[in-house]
């Protein structure tokens, strides 16, 4: 609840100005709508109480007219403002949410289901639109205005006034209690769409694998499962809703009916009031409780809302929390890391020159009790061409995201040229890094767009045509009828594993990095893709430090140096002859892969 506020707050301080608008606008209303009532009440006394002529209330038509068009003007500009609020908050926190999901470590970003957190950044953030452009406005008006009609009515008759004053309290305690209960329903309700919406979207993205194995008819009962849950979780809070409406029209109904029964009785009974106090007076407490009315069913969108905007924040604040518990990790060798600091302050990266590497008794866990990866002290020099080998799950890959720095050691240093990068520094690394994965990921555009994306500016149609061509892509291009126009990715054309590579590449060339990071395919290639892939690479190392994650015997044995792993531990490194002669482990892995002949 208090990060609730918290979040709300900060949206309500970043908005002050709006808010003391609403709040002048909502006083402006309250005394043209008691205005309009006293107009009105005097014009009906003259014409049918004192039977005056048509003529001599002209200038009092005239003025409830101004004032029922500045009334209907206050209305729309109070309207307009909380839509503006709402807008505006929502652009806040939806920008913090992709901030969140951009900037956060890669584990963190890979925790959850990606359906689920399109969820909370698309329908949670609308949901909190409500709290703003109702929930705000409303308040506000319930503030002002039935303060200042509460004030006439005990000028003009006190007795009115009391009844307003012991009936009113009903409503708000009611809309606290429902209230309450509702917020927790709107909790429920993102719970259940969350987890609606995670179960869809795997379920769509695995629907192959499901189908392969018999499994979609058992994910169909878990969708329909997860939108019952949905469904009740809506339904629950709609009825809530109705019996809100219902109980508040009653109160509302008989509150009014008990001062009509009084001010009957004082007008006609004891005659004790006057024609246009009694009618002045009845015009004025509709106003009245329908404002409390409607500040009851704003009341319930807020909590709906506030339900929304408290799954924001707990997505905001598990980040928080995630980035927290990485910087405390790294600060665990706090003490020798600053000593390190101190000799290695941070290096200038030139983007034309190959970067040295080194890692200084690197340690990294996915999470306590969870694979633990150890480094010891190794150093690449600058454009040597590392490969780094060892069985599935030795821990290659969360090597070469150490090294590339998207995951954070929890404790010692990756150098750069024998300097620490400093926060600062992150996006030029990343200027100078090219990371071909073995499943490139494909954006949903054409093969142009595609390649370009690796330029990070503007590049000319020749510059990837270029790209493709060292790559090796020039023949699909050329087969495809609009060339580099092609759509590719989501709703495009599929791509094979090869030609996503060679893309991959592609990117690479128009990039020119000094560090590349290979994951080389495990699949066999056919081939002339392989050769294809090889001479690429080739041409694309020539310039800068290589670090492969190495499957084939031949980027093996050419390697500069070979890192050999075994279950998180860098075993030995060297070159292919010293460690063929010293580690029997490495011996038996070679031998393997000679005999299943991917040599
Ligand atoms: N996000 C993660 N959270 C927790 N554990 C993980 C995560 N990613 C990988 N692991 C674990 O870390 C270990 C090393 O994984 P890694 O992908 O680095 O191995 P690898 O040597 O590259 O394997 P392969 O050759 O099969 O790709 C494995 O036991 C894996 O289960």
């Amino acid at each position: 609840m208090s990060r609730i506020s918290g979040l709300i707050s900060e949206q309500m301080s970043l908005q002050r100005k709006n808010r003391t608008l609403l709040a002048m606008i909502s006083l402006v209303l309250g005394i043209t709508m008691i205005a309009q009532a006293v107009l009105l009440a005097e014009v009906v006394q003259r014409i049918f109480v004192e039977k005056a002529s048509f003529s001599s209330v002209i200038t009092l038509l005239g003025l409830l007219l101004a004032v029922m068009v500045i009334r209907t003007l206050l209305f729309y500009s109070n309207g307009k403002v909380g839509l503006h609020m709402a807008a505006r908050a929502k652009t806040n926190m939806r920008s913090a949410v992709l901030q969140s999901l951009i900037y956060t470590s890669m584990p963190s970003t890979l925790r959850g289901q990606t359906g689920g957190k399109v969820s909370i950044a698309l329908d949670a953030v609308d949901e909190a639109d409500q709290y703003f452009s109702q929930y705000m406005p409303r308040m506000m008006e319930a503030a002002m205005i039935p303060i200042l009609i509460l004030i006439v009515t005990f000028y003009l008759h006190s007795n009115t006034g009391w009844i307003l004053l012991c009936t009113a309290p009903f409503i708000p305690l009611f809309m606290i209690l429902v209230g309450l209960k509702t917020k927790n329903k709107s909790e429920e309700k993102y719970t259940q769409l969350a987890e609606f919406s995670g179960t869809f979207l795997d379920s769509l993205q695995g629907l192959v694998s499901l189908k392969i194995f018999g499994r979609a008819n058992h994910q169909q009962q878990e969708i329909e499962r997860s939108s019952l849950g949905y469904r009740d979780a809506t339904m629950s809070i709609l009825k809530i809703a109705f019996t809100n409406t219902f109980m508040l029209e009653s109160i509302v109904m008989l509150s009014i009916g008990i001062v009509a029964l009084e001010l009957a009785l004082q007008l006609l009974v004891f005659k004790s009031m006057a024609f246009h106090t009694a009618f002045l007076i009845l015009l004025l407490i509709p106003e009245f409780y329908s404002l409390l009315k409607n500040t009851g069913t704003a009341f319930h969108s807020g909590r709906t809302s506030m339900g929304a905007i408290c799954k924001v924040d707990q997505m905001l604040a598990e980040s928080q929390i995630t980035s927290e518990l990485e910087d405390i990790g790294q600060s665990t060798s706090a003490s020798n890391q600053q000593i390190m600091k101190s000799q290695h302050t941070s290096t200038t990266l030139d983007q034309s020159t190959p970067l040295s590497i080194e890692l200084e008794d690197v340690h990294f866990h996915y999470g306590t009790d969870s694979f633990e990866l150890q480094t010891g002290n190794i150093s690449f020099q600058a454009g040597e061409h590392i490969a780094i080998v060892g069985k599935s799950g030795s821990g290659k890959t969360t090597l070469l995201h150490l090294i590339a720095g998207l995951l954070k050691p929890t404790s010692g240093e990756v150098l750069v040229n024998r300097k620490v990068l400093s926060e600062s520094q992150q996006s030029a690394w990343f200027r100078q890094v090219s990371y071909i994965t073995q499943h490139p990921y494909i954006f949903a555009g054409t093969i142009a767009e595609n390649i370009s994306i690796g330029a990070g500016r503007q590049v000319s149609t020749a510059e990837i045509e270029q790209a493709a061509e060292e790559a090796g892509l020039t023949v699909l291009i050329d087969q495809l009828q609009q060339g580099l126009e092609t759509v590719i990715g989501d709703g495009g054309r599929g791509l094979s594993g090869g030609e996503k590579q060679r893309l991959a590449l592609a990117r690479a060339f128009l990039k020119r990095p000094t560090i590349i990071l290979f994951d080389e395919p495990t699949v066999g290639l056919d081939l002339h893709t392989e050769q294809v892939l090889q001479r690429s690479i080739a041409l694309l190392s020539q310039k800068a430090t290589m670090i492969t994650v190495a499957h084939r015997l031949y980027t093996i044995q050419d390697a500069d140096q070979i890192v050999f792993m075994d279950h998180g531990a860098v075993v030995d490194t060297g070159r292919h002859d010293e460690l063929i002669g010293r580690l029997p482990l490495y011996a038996e892995m070679v031998n393997v892969q000679q005999k299943g002949g991917i040599a």
